[in-house]
C-alpha cells in the first residue's frame, strides 16, 4: 500500500472528483458518514464538541455534527477565528448545519474557550493534510486547552498540527485518543514519536479512487498480506536437504550462547535444508545440546568454504580482534548472500571501509542506534528513514531498519511492514529475525524479497504467540520461533 504525501492526498481527491465523478461535497460528505459511523458505533449516547478549522477537515468537522445532530445527539460546535479564508466546501457545509438546526459558536479569544467536563468527546477537525505552519494564536489555545483537558479526543483525518510526511518533533500538535484518518496510512503513523498523538489509529474507506493510487510513484509504501504471500515459494514434494540451502551462521561468543541458539533454531524453521553455526569454542557444545539439528564450527578454524548458501553474521558474535579479522576476510573472500546484524553492524561502524566491499544485495539489520553508528546520527525518525533510501540509492544493499514498523530500504524506495508488536521489544527477537532471514537467502530469496517475507513472518509470527497464549509482557523471543509454523501456515492458509 503506497503512502502519498500531502500534494498527492489533494492530487487523489481531484482525481476522484473527476473520474468517478463526484461532487467534491459529497466526498465530503462520504468521509463524514465513515467517521460519523465510527463515532456512533464507539460513542453513542454521548455528548460531543467539535472543533472546526477554515478548510476542508473544518467541513468534515461541520458535516459530521450535522450528521451527529441528526442521529439525536448533543453537539457543541466551535469555530475559532483566524485569518485563513474559508474553503468552499466548509461554506457549505456550515450553512447545511445551521439549516440544520445546528448552532456554530465562534471563538476567538482564549476567554471564549468552553470548559470541557469529563465524559464529553471532543472531535478534532481543525486542520489535516493542509496544515503547513505551526499552530499559533487562538487554534494554538485550543490545542492546549484540549491536551490539558481529560476528554477523549477523536481527530479527523490527522491530530491537527501534525505534518503528514515530515517529522513534527517539537510541534504544538493535538494529542487524541483516536484518529480517523482516510483511505490510506501515512508517513506519519510509522512514526514513534507521534504514537502519542494519533493514538488508535483507524483508517476509513470513503471511497477514493483505485486508480489512482495504482498509477501513483511514491517512495514510501507498507507491506501488504498479499504482496507477502506473491512472494512466498512452494516447497518442492521431490526435494532433500541439499534443495533447501545450506546456512552459515557467524553467532555467539562467551556469555552470548543464546543469541546464537535463537537465530539458529529460527533459520531451521524458517526452512534451511541445513545450518552450520560459526561460534566461540565456549559454546559449541551448549548450541549442539540446544540445536541438535545444527553443525558447528569452531572459530578458531579460520577455514571457510564456498559450500555455503547464505551467511548470517552478528548475534552475540562478540566485536574483539579474532572477529573483525573474520569479518574482513569474509568480505574480500565470499559474494555469498549475507547478512549483517548486531555485533557485525558494531564492527562496521568501527571500519567504515568495509562497506564498500558489501556484496551486492547483502541486508543490514540495523535497529536505529546500530543504523546511526554506521551510517552517522539522525536528527528523528523521518531523517533516518531518508537516509536509509538514499543509501539503497549509493549501495546495492537492503537495509532492514528495524522497530515497530520496520523500514525494509532497497533500490530509492522505502517500505514498512506492518506485522509485530510491542511484546517482541526483548533482548533476542533480533537475532531471531537473523536466524530467518538466513535461512530464507539459503532457500534462493533474493535479498528484498527475503526482506520483506522475513520481516512480516517474524511479526506475524510475535502477533500469532499473543493470540495464542502469551501477552505483551510474557512474550518471549522463542515463542516467536515455536508460532514460525503458524506463520507460514497463516500466510498459506
Ligand atoms: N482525499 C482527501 O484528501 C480528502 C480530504 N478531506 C479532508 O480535507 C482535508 C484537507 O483539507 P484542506 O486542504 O482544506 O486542508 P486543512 O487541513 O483543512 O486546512 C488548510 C487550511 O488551513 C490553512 N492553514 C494551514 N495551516 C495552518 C495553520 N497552522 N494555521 C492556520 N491556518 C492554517 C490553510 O490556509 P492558507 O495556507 O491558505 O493560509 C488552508 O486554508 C483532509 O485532511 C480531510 O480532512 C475529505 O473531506 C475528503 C477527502
Ligand atoms: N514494539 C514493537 N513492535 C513490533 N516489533 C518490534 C517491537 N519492538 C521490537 N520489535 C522487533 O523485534 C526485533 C528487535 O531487534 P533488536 O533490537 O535487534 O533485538 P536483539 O538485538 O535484542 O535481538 C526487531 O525485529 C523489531 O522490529
Ligand atoms: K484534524
Amino acid at each position: 500500500m503506497k503512502l502519498p504525501d500531502a500534494q498527492q492526498l489533494k492530487a487523489w481527491d481531484a482525481y476522484t472528483i473527476q473520474q468517478e465523478p463526484v461532487s467534491s461535497t459529497d466526498l465530503m460528505e462520504r468521509a463524514a458518514m465513515a467517521c460519523t459511523g465510527w463515532l456512533l458505533t464507539h460513542f453513542n449516547n454521548r455528548e460531543f464538541m467539535i472543533f472546526c478549522g477554515k478548510g476542508n477537515n473544518g467541513g468534515d468537522g461541520l458535516a459530521i455534527a450535522r450528521l451527529l445532530l441528526q442521529h439525536g445527539c448533543a453537539v457543541k460546535i466551535f469555530l475559532p477565528q483566524t485569518a485563513n479564508p474559508v474553503s468552499a466546501d466548509h461554506a457549505v457545509n456550515l450553512l447545511r448545519l445551521r439549516e440544520a438546526g445546528g448552532n456554530a459558536v465562534e471563538i476567538s479569544t482564549r476567554e471564549e474557550l468552553p470548559h470541557i467536563t469529563q465524559g464529553i468527546i471532543v472531535i478534532d477537525a481543525l486542520y489535516g493534510s493542509g496544515m503547513n505552519r505551526p499552530l499559533e494564536g487562538i487554534v494554538a489555545d485550543i490545542v492546549n486547552h484540549l491536551n490539558n483537558s481529560e476528554a477523549v479526543v477523536v481527530s479527523i483525518d490527522l491530530p491537527s498540527g501534525m505534518l503528514v510526511h515530515e517529522s513534527s518533533v517539537g510541534r504544538l500538535m493535538v494529542k487524541a485518543a483516536y484518529t480517523l484518518s482516510f483511505q490510506v496510512y501515512k508517513l506519519c503513523f510509522m512514526a514513534a514519536a507521534n504514537a502519542a498523538f494519533f493514538g488508535r489509529l483507524v483508517v476509513l474507506d470513503i471511497g477514493l479512487h483505485p486508480l489512482f493510487l495504482h498509477q501513483l510513484d511514491t517512495v514510501y509504501s507498507m507491506t501488504t498480506k498479499e504482496k507477502t504471500v506473491s512472494l512466498l515459494k512452494d516447497r518442492d514434494a521431490f526435494s532433500h536437504k541439499g534443495t533447501h540451502g545450506h546456512a552459515l551462521l557467524i553467532a555467539g561468543n562467551k556469555g552470548k550462547a543464546g543469541a546464537a541458539i535463537l537465530a539458529a533454531r529460527a533459520c531451521l524453521r524458517t526452512g534451511a535444508g541445513l545450518l552450520t553455526v560459526d561460534a566461540a569454542e565456549t559454546i559449541i557444545d551448549i548450541l549442539q545440546t540446544a540445536v541438535p539439528e545444527a553443525m558447528t564450527k569452531d572459530r578458531r578454524e579460520k577455514a571457510f568454504s564456498n559450500r555455503f548458501s547464505a551467511i548470517g553474521a552478528g548475534p552475540g558474535m562478540g566485536t574483539g580482534k579474532e572477529e573483525t579479522d573474520l569479518l574482513t576476510g569474509l568480505l574480500n573472500d565470499t559474494d555469498q548472500p549475507l547478512i549483517l546484524d548486531a555485533d557485525a553492524l558494531t564492527i562496521l561502524s568501527v571500519h567504515k571501509q568495509l562497506l564498500e566491499q558489501l556484496p551486492p544485495g547483502t541486508i543490514l539489520t540495523p535497529h536505529p542506534k546500530e543504523f546511526d553508528r554506521v551510517f552517522g546520527a539522525c536528527s528523528h525518525e523521518f531523517d533516518r528513514w531518508n537516509r536509509a533510501v538514499a543509501l539503497s540509492v549509493r549501495y546495492p544493499f537492503v537495509i532492514v531498519l528495524k522497530g515497530h514498523h520496520t523500514l525494509i530500504a532497497w533500490q530509492g524506495k522505502g517500505m514498512f511492514n506492518n506485522t509485530g508488536n510491542a511484546g517482541m521489544a526483548k533482548g533476542g527477537s533480533g537475532d531471531v529475525l537473523t536466524g530467518m532471514l538466513t535461512a530464507l537467502l539459503a532457500q534462493g530469496y533474493t535479498a528484498h524479497d527475503a526482506a520483506i517475507l522475513g520481516v512480516w513472518l517474524h511479526g506475524l509470527a510475535g502477533d500469532l504467540a499473543l493470540m495464542q497464549q502469551q501477552s505483551l509482557e510474557s512474550l518471549l523471543p522463542s515463542d516467536l520461533i515455536d508460532s514460525i509454523g503458524a506463520a507460514f501456515n497463516s500466510l498459506r492458509g
